[in-house]
């Protein structure tokens, strides 16, 4: 099925700057910021609450129906901590972004995670787990690193997206 606007996906390490990046690129590029969390929330797809982890036990099949229809439209910046989930087929670009551990540490004290989840967190953006799921589940002409440490590198990371978009608009116009 083809797309008159694509979907990206923007991803990372929780604090490495999803939300911040997708509401500067919605802002520019009209198109629409889909925040994973918000949706888990709002139409319960998860298995309840882990305490310890102090987050939601995605089921993650109730997440992929509630999206589906939005997302298959086309023209939506997932904004997610995984990425392996989403078929192939839906998505146009994946961006992950990085940061630097003791950037990461900092964001993530300020929002006062549990010692287990900093950690884990601290050791998933050390070990590169998600831009190996992104380059395992998507081909590598689609996936794309970025940093995110400084308000000028998300301003640089915004530009080379919106950037993308134009291109992949002028690519896929029927005209
Ligand atoms: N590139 C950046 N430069 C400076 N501050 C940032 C940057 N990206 C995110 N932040 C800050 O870090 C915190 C976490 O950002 P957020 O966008 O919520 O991350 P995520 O969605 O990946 O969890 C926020 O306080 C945000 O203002």
């Amino acid at each position: 099925m083809s797309r008159t606007l694509p979907n990206i996906i923007i991803t990372g390490t929780p604090g490495v700057g999803k939300t911040s990046h997708c509401e500067l690129l919605a802002e520019r590029t009209g198109l629409k910021h889909l925040s994973v969390n918000d949706v888990v929330k709002s139409k319960e797809c998860h298995e309840g609450w882990d305490e310890e982890y102090q987050s939601w036990i995605v089921d993650e099949d109730k997440l992929l129906d509630a999206i589906e229809d939005e997302v298959k439209q086309g023209g939506c910046i997932i904004d997610w901590h995984a990425c392996d989930l989403f078929p192939k087929s839906w998505i146009d670009l994946v961006v992950v972004l990085r940061v630097e551990s003791s950037v990461l540490y900092d964001r993530l004290t300020e929002r006062k995670y549990p010692e287990l989840k900093l950690q884990e967190n601290l050791d998933s953006e050390i070990m590169e787990v998600l831009l190996q799921e992104a380059r395992d589940s998507y081909d590598e002409e689609i996936v794309v690193e970025l940093q995110s440490n400084d308000a000028e590198q998300m301003d640089e990371n915004v530009d080379r997206i919106e950037a993308w978009f134009k291109q992949w608009k002028e690519n896929n116009s029927s005209a």
